[in-house]
């Protein structure tokens, strides 16, 4: 039998947070304690529109939420500057985070990974939760020791804060493990008009499109003499991103380090 974790959700009446709080509170072994809103601090969630009927506290204060009710796990969904400061607290309170919050940059990764190894505590940053934007990930960085000249599309919803997003992001960062860093296109190309060839990491570029109707969607593009690779993946709803959820929660009560991507806990 699996041992009962006990979760605290931050963003609950997020999209994603809703749907976590769903899936928290449809899995047997999973008890959600208390969630951590950005306002209603003293109501139950039962007592807030269009939440649930669970009788479980609402705080607006993270480190107080902590010391209050001693959950083993966060799972953080709100946003990109609220995420990293929760991350700490949770640390500093012995509670295990796992965010989905995107918007780390690799300084906040480098100080975060230092706490959570000096605290031995697991924690776990995802910036995707879809295991088949995980795969597009990892194929993308096989592909490129092939077809190392990439562009990356990564597709949004338009109420999304950051850009590029976090999956665009950490898709650079992992072909920029195996791939040497390369100028690409013409040598001599200029912009006539700022940002027409989008963001660069490390030579690679990473273009942001932010539309009504979409969910989240990312296509790598490679190219070589006479061909083109193109690796899609698209999430249609939330809900492609609970299993992922539900896996690292399952996979930060046995690591004492910051994980940083799901590829790392996928086996
Ligand atoms: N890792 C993934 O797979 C994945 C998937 C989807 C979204 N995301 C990320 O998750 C985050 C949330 O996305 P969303 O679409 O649900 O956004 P959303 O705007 O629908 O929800 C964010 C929620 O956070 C709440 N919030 C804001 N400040 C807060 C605070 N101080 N304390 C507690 N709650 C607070 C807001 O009230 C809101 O309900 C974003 O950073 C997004 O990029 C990650
Ligand atoms: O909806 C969002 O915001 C998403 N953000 C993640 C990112 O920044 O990569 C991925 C999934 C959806």
């Amino acid at each position: 039998m699996n041992k009962e974790i006990s979760i605290v959700i931050a963003g609950p009446r997020g999209k994603m947070g809703s749907e976590a709080v769903r899936m928290v509170t449809e899995t047997p072994h999973f008890k959600l304690v208390a969630v951590i809103d950005s306002r209603n601090e003293g109501m139950k969630l039962k007592d807030v529109a269009d939440m649930p009927a669970l009788d479980i506290p609402v705080y607006e204060d993270a480190p107080r939420c902590f010391s209050e009710t001693h959950p083993d796990v966060l799972i953080d969904l709100t946003k990109p500057d609220v995420g990293k400061v929760h991350l700490e607290q949770a640390l500093e309170h012995n509670v295990r985070p796992v965010i989905g919050t995107t918007g780390f940059s690799d300084a906040d990764l480098e100080r975060l990974k230092n706490l959570a190894t000096e605290r031995e505590l697991g924690a776990i940053i995802a910036p995707n939760f879809a295991v088949g934007a995980v795969l597009m990930m990892k194929f993308a960085q096989m592909a490129s020791r092939y077809l190392p000249d990439i562009e990356i599309i990564e597709k949004h919803h338009d109420q999304k804060l950051d850009a590029p997003s976090g999956t665009a992001l950490k898709t650079a960062q992992l072909i920029r493990e195996v791939r040497e860093s390369k100028q690409q296109g013409h040598p001599d190309e200029k912009e006539d008009l700022k940002g027409a060839r989008g963001a660069e990491l490390d030579g690679i570029r990473i273009h942001s499109i932010r539309l009504p109707g979409l969910v989240a969607h990312q296509e790598v593009i490679m190219g070589g003499e006479g061909q083109t690779l193109t690796i899609k993946h698209d999430s249609m709803n939330r809900a492609s991103f609970m299993p992922g959820v539900k896996l690292a929660v399952e996979a930060v009560m046995n690591v004492d380090h910051l994980v940083y991507g799901l590829e790392n806990i996928i086996e």
